[in-house]
């Protein structure tokens, strides 16, 4: 059979489909070219001179890495020129980014996290990219950050690159879960896996074990558990893995079945969780939950929860969907 390219995958479900128009299909394309040049200068690693520290601190007092620096740079000019959007976003930009004026006005906001995992770039671990498209609200000419705060209900599309062993581009249309993989002798994602489904039986848990003193009750519960194995009420061994980026971590649950918490926990009551909502927790559960999964906060699904800013933190509790219905009815009842 003929290897499925992106773009050819893109022209079917323009066409054949009608699921997205030009527009759509034509930003998909632009993020994914810049995902590969993010893919390029991540794997010539000190040789091409990017690793390290850039100096400097982004909105949120975290310090930021040449290759965060560079990776949003890259997603910025791709978008800028070739793009069909009215503004984007980023984990490492104060505010929204307006795309300058261009008639008709594009129909779409990007928000990413242009490099996720990044203290893992300099002892070469997996790292990714975050992306979310949202429509631009109607009448809205100059979008500032109040039109990027819409639900994760109202994504059009959403998608990750993980860059591993392979990069691969992991895309939702609202129409299932697709993987693509970059072909590096020719330069184009082929599709890989059609419709992913999370496996509904799970024996992994991914979460951050330092962080045990702080966790609130329901997840202190929920993970005793699972390490009781099986002398424990669940009567089973799990086994944990912890990369420490969303990307692998989520891509590992999606793949092979399992849950990923990051959740609120007691240290600093002005950041409900570590993960931004706009562009880690809404594209995440967005694919998440076409997989057949479930992405929740403890209290809320995630993908409902009005955002009341560009940058705000969430708790994020994703994956095999008995598992988070369990940690959720633990939250009620504990
Ligand atoms: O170091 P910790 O506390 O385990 O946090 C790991 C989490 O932080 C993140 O690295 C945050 O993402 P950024 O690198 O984009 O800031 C996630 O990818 C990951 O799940
Ligand atoms: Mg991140
Ligand atoms: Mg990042």
């Amino acid at each position: 059979m003929q290897p499925v390219s992106l773009t050819r995958f893109l022209l079917e479900e323009q066409r054949a489909k009608g699921l997205i128009n030009a527009d759509l299909r034509l930003l998909i394309e632009v993020v994914s070219r810049a995902c590969k040049s993010i893919s390029i200068a991540i794997g010539k690693g000190s040789l091409g001179g990017a690793l390290g520290s850039a100096g400097s601190e982004n909105v949120q007092g975290e310090v930021q890495k040449k290759l965060d620096v560079l990776s949003n740079e890259i997603l910025l000019e791709a978008n800028e020129w070739g793009g069909h959007l009215a503004a984007l976003a980023s984990e490492e930009m104060d505010d929204p980014h307006p795309i300058p004026h261009r008639y008709p006005k594009g129909e779409y906001l990007l928000v990413f996290d242009p490099l996720d995992g990044s203290s893992n770039i300099d002892v070469n671990i997996s790292v990714g990219t975050i992306f979310s498209v949202l429509r631009c609200p109607d009448g809205v000419s100059e979008p500032d950050a109040q039109a990027f705060l819409q639900p994760g209900a109202k994504q059009v599309a959403a998608g990750y690159a993980v860059y591993g062993p392979n990069t691969l581009l992991v895309l939702t249309l609202g129409d299932g879960v697709h993987v693509f993989t970059l072909d590096r002798e020719m330069g184009s994602f082929i599709l890989s896996q059609q419709n992913l489904r999370i496996p509904e039986e799970t024996s992994e848990f991914a979460i951050n074990m330092s962080n045990q003193r702080h966790w609130e009750a329901p997840v202190q519960r929920y993970i005793g558990e699972l390490v009781a194995g099986t002398t424990g009420p669940r009567a089973r061994d799990f086994n944990m893995r912890w990369v420490a980026s969303m990307v692998a971590d989520v891509h590992r649950v999606l793949t092979r079945g399992g849950i990923f918490l990051y959740p609120r926990d007691t240290r600093d009551s002005s950041k409900p969780g570590k993960l931004r909502l706009l562009y880690e927790a809404n594209p995440m559960s967005f694919i998440v939950e076409q997989a057949g999964g479930a992405a929740s906060t403890g209290h809320q699904r995630i993908l409902d929860v009005q955002p009341a800013a560009l940058h705000e933190r969430i708790a994020v509790i994703l994956g095999s969907k008995n598992e988070v219905e369990r940690v959720s009815e633990y939250h009620k009842t504990v």
